[in-house]
């Protein structure tokens, strides 16, 4: 059964005609003082203020048996207990085993686990292993004063958790190590970065799961010409060689090395390459914060997990904002959220975000191959604030569509405070009373309609657990959204087209073959082609 075949979905669709249709926040606050208490909930490390919303207690009832109709508790023992559930590439999906301590953790009397085959606790000692050695390497790297520079090639997954998480504990980056990430096929980054570091003092991690991704691969390839023609060499026993200056992460180590690399850190298929920044592929995190700031960020994610597989519906936070999520795209008509971090630090959490939610649901069919009626992921966009509030918050406060924004504030942290800290919180929590309020009667160009909905995700403080329970607590609420709506959140097959579709430009580009290609693509082929490139 699909899920907007569910009674409860009907009832949604009622309750939001018959009662919320016309729902005021301010007179809700007005009229009910336990608003706050009902729809604010304490999760580890992450305080979340959801009463800005369009929904009531029973809004909040009707979506937990949403919840419930479609299964959403088994999907997430399914989880839990190790099975296929990314059934399109018959794969489990366990990034929160690599976050998991090696006796179980928070979650070792979980009935689930304690039903887990000796199997399971073999991958789980083995998810260990890779770790201690990946925290090994990160050591050695931290404490080789001769390496000043990190060269992370890699792309999606292999990216941007990342760097959001580099970027959002800079003031914990103690090693004296500058960390680059190239991502984009575009040489302008490639050579960027490579202007500013020299052979013998930089490592270079190639960070793909798959080792074939072509933006990668070509950006690892040119990093190695570069590194060639500088005086580096092939012959491992060489001080500036490839095997001390290059590192592959990655799932493929035989291609690893087919490209010369001899020193890779492996990670599994069951870690999708969006949720793989806990896997080999956080090395640049280790070097950049250290072993045990990197274990406290496991630690922070591993406490999100075990609310999130034991806490019950009406009180587990990724599912509740999950719901909000269904809530607002499917029965309010409001298709994107707005990210809205007044983090510097988290300068980049919308572009991860964007990988995080709209990859794993931006998806029309159920596990089944159905086809949904129903649309499914929103658009997830933003920029920190207050820079936001300098650009598009014109559109939030008066234009023609109400977008739901996220604010994401920390309570203090991180080396400059003060005033600064200060302004910083204050004008978020403006932000969301000014789109609530509004401002009338005052003209038509200046009023504002106000009733606009947010969230506030409040982190205790900003270190590297609360950053860890907090992208856990995103990974969870979109997996959660996903097995409501019944799709498969592991898969990316909508990618794979326009890969396909380039491969297929530069074959018929070799042989200068364009039947049956439409008169744009043949027209941008010619104008943009090998002869102006
Ligand atoms: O890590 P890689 O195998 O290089 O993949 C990098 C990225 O590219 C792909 O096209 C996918 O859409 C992403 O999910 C993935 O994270």
């Amino acid at each position: 059964m699909s899920c907007s075949a569910s009674p409860a979905w009907a009832a949604l669709a009622a309750h939001y005609q018959d009662d919320m249709a016309q729902f005021n926040l301010a007179q809700a606050f007005a009229s009910n003082p336990q608003r706050l208490a009902q729809h604010s909930q304490q999760a580890p490390h992450v305080y979340a203020d959801l009463s800005k919303n369009f929904c009531t207690t029973q809004t909040e009832s009707l979506l937990q048996a949403l919840a419930h109709d479609c299964g959403w508790q088994a999907r997430r023992d399914a989880m839990l207990a190790g099975e296929p559930i990314n059934t399109t590439e018959g794969r489990a999906a366990m990034h929160w085993l690599l976050r998991m301590p090696r006796d179980g953790g928070q979650l070792r009397q979980h009935p689930v686990v304690q039903a887990w085959p000796q199997a399971q606790w073999d991958t789980l000692a083995a998810a260990h292993d890779t770790l201690n050695a990946m925290l090994a390497l990160a050591e050695q790297v931290r404490a080789d004063r001769q390496i000043t520079d990190i060269v992370n090639i890699g792309i999606g997954g292999s990216h941007l958790g990342p760097e959001v998480v580099v970027q959002g504990l800079e003031d914990w980056v103690d090693a004296g190590k500058r960390v680059h990430f190239v991502s984009n096929v575009d040489g302008h980054e490639l050579g960027h970065v490579l202007r500013q570091v020299r052979p013998e003092s930089t490592l270079f991690l190639i960070a793909s799961k798959s080792f074939t991704t072509a933006e990668t691969m070509l950006n690892a390839h040119s990093a190695r010409e570069w590194f060639l023609r500088q005086g580096g060499c092939v012959q491992p026993s060489a001080a500036v060689s490839i095997a001390q200056h290059f590192v592959a992460l990655t799932t493929n180590v035989a291609a690893a090395q087919a490209f010369g690399i001899t020193r890779c850190l492996e990670f599994s298929d069951w870690v999708g390459g969006r949720f793989s920044l806990w896997s080999a592929i956080g090395l640049p995190i280790a070097i950049a914060i250290g072993q045990e700031q990197f274990r406290d960020l496991l630690a922070g994610a591993h406490a999100m997990d075990a609310h999130f597989f034991n806490a019950p519906i009406g009180h587990n936070l990724p599912l509740r904002l999950a719901l909000l999520d269904i809530w607002y795209r499917n029965f309010c008509h409001l298709g994107s959220r707005c990210i809205a971090p007044y983090s510097h630090g988290l300068r980049r959490l919308a572009a991860y975000l964007q990988q995080l939610e709209m990859e794993s649901n931006g998806k029309r069919v159920t596990h089944a191959g159905q086809c949904l009626t129903t649309p499914t992921a929103p658009i997830v966009w933003g920029e920190p604030g207050t820079n936001g509030q300098h650009a598009f918050f014109q559109l939030l406060h008066q234009g023609q569509d109400v977008v739901p924004v996220e604010f994401i504030v920390a309570r203090g942290g991180g080396k400059y405070l003060g005033a600064h800290q200060h302004s910083l919180v204050i004008n978020a929590i403006a932000q969301a009373q000014a789109l609530m309020l509004g401002r009338h009667g005052v003209s038509a160009h200046q009023d504002c309609p106000g009733n606009r909905p947010s969230s506030f995700l409040l982190l205790q403080q900003f270190n590297p657990a609360s950053v860890g329970a907090l992208i856990a607590l995103y990974e969870h609420r979109v997996f959660s959204a996903g097995a409501i709506w019944g799709i498969n959140s592991f898969d990316q097959w909508g990618v794979e087209l326009g890969k396909q579709l380039a491969q297929q430009l530069r074959q018929r580009e070799e042989q200068g073959d364009w039947q049956g290609v439409d008169a744009s693509t043949r027209d941008l082929m010619a104008q943009l082609g090998p002869a102006v490139a």
